[in-house]
C-alpha cells in the first residue's frame, strides 16, 4: 500500500424521499447521512454493519451510481490537488459548523467559499456534469453480490466481458479480444470460455466473468459488495484469495462492503463500521477487532465465534430497536440501545410521551380512573420538552406529578438508570392543566482521533469526558 490518497468522501449524505404519491414528500430516509473518510492507492477499506445501515447506498453514492443529496467525492486526483480539497472543504465544515460564529469566522468562511464553489464543480464528483463522470468512471468499478442476475443471460462471456471496454475507452475490437484472452486466464478460466454463455458456468465462476468485466479496463478502485455472500463457503475462500491476488498484480483499492466479519477483517487493511448512515469508528483493522472503542463495535464484534471452547468471550446484546433512518434520534442514533450511554446521548421528551399516554389510559391501566384525563400531548423536539395537557383544570397535582415523576424512574430503568438525569425539571404551567418537563439538550458525537489514526464517533471520547458528565449535580433530582 503507498501513502497516496486516492479517494477523500467528504461529508457524504444521500437521503432517499418518501413520496406520498400526491406529489408530495413525507419526509426522507437518511441512508449515508455525513461520511468522511480517505482511501489510499492499495488499501482495502472494509465496510460493515447490520443490514440497512447504509453500506451499499454509500458505495453506489461513491461511484455515482446514486446521486449524492450532499457532500463531496475527490477521486484520482494530483497529490497537491488532493490535499488541497481535504484542506478546504475540512476547514469549511468546521467553519459553517461552530456554534457561535466571530467576524472573522464570517469572513474566512466567505473566503473559503469563493475558493470552493469551483474547485468542487473541476474536482468533485458529485459536483460534476455527467460527462465529466464519464472519463472517471473507468477508474471505479463495481462489483455487486448477485452473479446470477448481473451477467445477462443472452449474451456470450465475451461479449459481456467486452462492454467496459467498449463504453469507456478506445480500445479497438483486435485490442479487447486481446485483453480479453489476457484476463480470462487471469481469472482462472480459459479462451474457449469467451464463447459460452453465463448459464453454463457455476456461481464461483461467474463472480470471477463479474470481476474480469470490472478489471478489464484497469480501474484503480473496485467496489466489491459482498462479493461472496451469495457462494457456497467452500468457494468463497477461492474468490477472496483471487481478489487479494489482483489487488497485488494491479495495485487496485477496494471498497469491501460485507455483513462477515471474518471476511472483512481477512480482506481488510482498515475497517469503517457504520450505524444508521454514519460511521461511528474507523480504525486498522487489527487495531479494531482488538482495541474497539465505541459501544456498538464492542457488541458488533462480540457476536463473532471464538473457536476456542476454553476462551470465555461476553456476547453483548443490545436491547431496543434499531430506530427509522427516516426520524432517527437526537444526539447519537445509538443512545437509544448503548450500554455505557450517558445523560447527554440523546434523550428526548419523545422517549417519554409513549409510556405517559399509557400510564392515564384507563383502557391501558385501571389505576388512571383516579387520575385526571389527558387531552393532547405534545413533543416541542426544538426546545425538548414534553407538554401534557389535561381536559381540565388539575386538583391535585402533586399525586400527578409523583404518577409522572414514577413513570420517568420506571423508564429510566430500561435506560440503566440513565435518563431520568437528563430531566432537567419537571413544572406546572400557570393555566394549572399542563405539566412541561424540560429535558437537556443532547449532544452530537463528532467522528474525532481518539487514538493515532483510530477514529470513533461517541461522547465517552470527547471532551467533557465520561466522569465530569455523570458526576455533575442533576438538577432533575
Ligand atoms: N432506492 C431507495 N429508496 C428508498 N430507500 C432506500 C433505497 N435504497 C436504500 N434505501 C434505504 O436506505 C437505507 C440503507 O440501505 P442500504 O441498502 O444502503 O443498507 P445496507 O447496509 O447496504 O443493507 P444490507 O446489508 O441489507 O444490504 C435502508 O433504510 C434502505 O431501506
Amino acid at each position: 500500500m503507498e501513502d497516496e490518497i486516492i479517494l477523500y468522501v467528504s461529508h457524504l449524505k444521500k437521503y432517499f424521499d418518501i413520496p406520498n404519491g400526491l406529489g408530495r414528500n413525507l419526509g426522507y430516509v437518511k441512508a449515508v447521512d455525513d461520511v468522511t473518510f480517505t482511501a489510499k492507492k492499495g488499501e482495502t477499506i472494509g465496510i460493515v454493519g447490520e443490514t440497512g445501515c447504509g453500506k451499499t447506498t454509500l458505495g453506489r453514492t461513491i461511484l455515482q451510481l446514486t446521486k449524492a443529496t450532499d457532500g463531496n467525492v475527490y477521486f484520482h486526483l494530483d497529490q497537491d490537488i488532493m490535499k488541497k480539497a481535504i484542506e478546504l472543504e475540512e476547514e469549511y465544515y468546521s467553519l459553517t459548523h461552530k456554534k457561535e460564529k466571530s467576524e472573522e469566522d464570517k469572513r474566512r468562511i466567505k473566503e473559503v467559499e469563493d475558493e470552493l464553489i469551483p474547485f468542487r464543480k473541476k474536482y468533485s464528483l458529485t459536483k460534476m456534469k455527467p460527462k465529466q463522470i464519464k472519463e472517471y468512471r473507468r477508474y471505479m468499478q463495481p462489483v455487486f453480490q448477485d452473479p446470477f442476475s448481473s451477467l445477462d443471460p443472452r449474451k456470450l462471456i465475451k461479449d459481456i466481458i467486452a462492454e467496459p471496454m467498449k463504453l469507456l475507452t478506445n480500445m479497438s475490437k483486435e485490442e479487447i479480444l486481446e485483453k480479453e484472452k489476457e484476463i480470462i486466464n487471469e481469472i482462472g478460466l480459459s479462451e474457449d470460455h469467451l464463447y459460452r454463455f453465463p448459464h453454463e458456468f457455476s456461481g464461483g465462476q461467474r463472480q470471477r466473468i463479474g470481476i474480469a468485466r470490472a478489471i478489464s479496463i484497469e480501474p484503480d478502485l473496485l467496489l466489491l459488495d459482498e462479493p461472496t455472500s451469495a457462494l457456497d463457503v467452500s468457494v468463497q475462500a477461492q474468490i477472496l484469495n483471487m481478489l487479494k491476488d489482483i489487488q497485488q498484480r494491479h495495485n487496485l483499492t477496494y471498497l469491501f462492503i460485507s455483513h462477515h466479519l471474518n471476511v472483512i477483517r481477512s480482506m481488510s487493511d482498515r475497517v469503517i463500521v457504520m450505524y444508521l448512515g454514519k460511521i461511528v469508528e474507523i480504525a486498522e483493522t487489527h487495531t479494531l477487532f482488538t482495541e474497539m472503542l465505541h459501544p456498538y463495535t464492542k457488541a458488533l464484534l462480540s457476536a463473532i465465534p471464538v473457536p476456542d471452547p476454553d476462551t470465555k468471550k461476553q456476547h453483548i446484546i443490545l436491547e431496543g430497536e434499531i430506530p427509522s433512518p427516516v426520524n432517527p434520534p437526537k444526539g447519537c442514533y445509538f443512545h437509544n440501545r448503548c450500554p455505557e450511554a450517558m445523560r447527554n446521548c440523546g434523550w428526548s421528551p419523545r422517549d417519554l410521551s409513549e409510556p405517559i399516554r399509557d400510564a392515564f389510559d384507563v383502557f391501558r391501566n385501571p389505576e388512571a380512573e383516579a387520575l385526571p384525563e389527558i387531552s393532547k400531548i405534545v413533543v416541542d423536539e426544538g426546545n425538548n420538552i414534553l407538554h401534557v395537557r389535561f381536559s381540565s383544570q388539575v386538583q391535585d397535582q402533586q399525586k400527578v406529578l409523583s404518577v409522572v415523576q414514577s413513570i420517568v424512574d420506571k423508564e429510566s430503568l430500561g435506560k440503566r438508570g440513565i435518563m431520568y438525569k437528563a430531566i432537567e425539571n419537571i413544572t406546572w404551567e400557570s393555566d394549572g392543566k399542563s405539566l412541561a418537563i424540560k429535558m437537556i439538550e443532547p449532544d452530537v458525537p463528532k467522528l474525532v482521533e481518539a487514538k493515532k489514526d483510530h477514529f470513533v464517533s461517541c461522547l465517552l471520547y470527547e471532551s467533557p469526558v465520561k466522569e465530569e458528565i455523570e458526576n455533575a449535580p442533576n438538577p432533575g433530582n
